[in-house]
């Protein structure tokens, strides 16, 4: 079995491909979502983001996902910190969750891949590329959030083009060009691969 990463900028549409190929059958992990779920599940993990951020970190026992944002997204520091706690945990719960598959691929969707340990573990990536102009709008739509709040996220990822000389495979989700005939022909492709 394959495993397969999916990445690119904040917006650029990992999540829209990603439900594309999880109904051609293919399982997908979410790991922006597991992350904060195992943020709000596993007790170590919620001490250490406690000793970080304070009791404010959490309400109600679920996380304060905002007053983190506001932190982080602000000061790389803290990001860094923040990052080094969840990411190998995430990274775990990934690679055990792709050890209970059986499909001839699986994918895993995550917004940082170059910039954490969590390409080491996979045998190819896929890129989501948009321009910065449109995924700016997209995700200033979808979360009617300013503009300062995107580009303070943005900021933190490695910059797009490097990213998409990083991946083996990109699939251009911009206005001019249709996704779901790369799509189709990725899964083909991936499907020989795997044998
Ligand atoms: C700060 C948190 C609580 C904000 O939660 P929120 O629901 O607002 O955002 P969500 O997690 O859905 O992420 C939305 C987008 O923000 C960007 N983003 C999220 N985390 C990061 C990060 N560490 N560095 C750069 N960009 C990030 C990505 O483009 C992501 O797709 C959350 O993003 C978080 O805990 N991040 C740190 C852990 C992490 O890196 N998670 C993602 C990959 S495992
Ligand atoms: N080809 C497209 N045409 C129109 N809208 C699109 C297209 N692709 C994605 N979108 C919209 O753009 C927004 C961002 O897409 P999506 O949530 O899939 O991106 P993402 O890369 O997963 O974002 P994030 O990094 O914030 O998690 C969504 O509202 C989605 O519906």
């Amino acid at each position: 079995m394959l495993k397969i990463g999916l990445t690119g900028g904040m917006g650029s549409g990992k999540t829209t491909v990603s439900k594309i190929f999880s109904v051609l059958g293919i399982p997908v992990f979410y790991a922006d979502e597991a992350a904060k779920n195992i943020m709000n599940e596993n007790a170590a993990l919620k001490k250490g983001i406690i000793n970080l951020f304070g009791k404010e970190a959490y309400v109600n026992n679920m996380l304060n996902r905002k007053y983190i944002a506001d932190v982080v997204f602000n000061d790389k520091f803290k990001l860094d910190q923040l990052n080094a706690l969840v990411h190998p945990v995430t990274i775990a719960a990934a690679d055990e969750w792709a050890n209970a598959q059986s499909s001839a691929y699986v994918i895993k969707e995550a917004a940082l891949m170059f910039e954490s340990p969590a390409a080491a573990s996979l045998d190819y990536i896929i890129g989501v590329y948009a321009p910065q102009h449109l995924r700016l709008q997209r995700v200033m739509n979808r979360d009617n959030v300013s503009r300062e709040a995107v580009l303070a996220r943005m900021n933190n990822q490695l910059d797009e083009t490097i990213k998409m000389k990083l991946c083996d495979f990109v699939i251009v989700n911009d206005e001019q060009t249709a996704v779901l005939p790369q799509v189709l022909d990725l899964h083909k492709k991936l499907l020989e691969m795997a044998g």
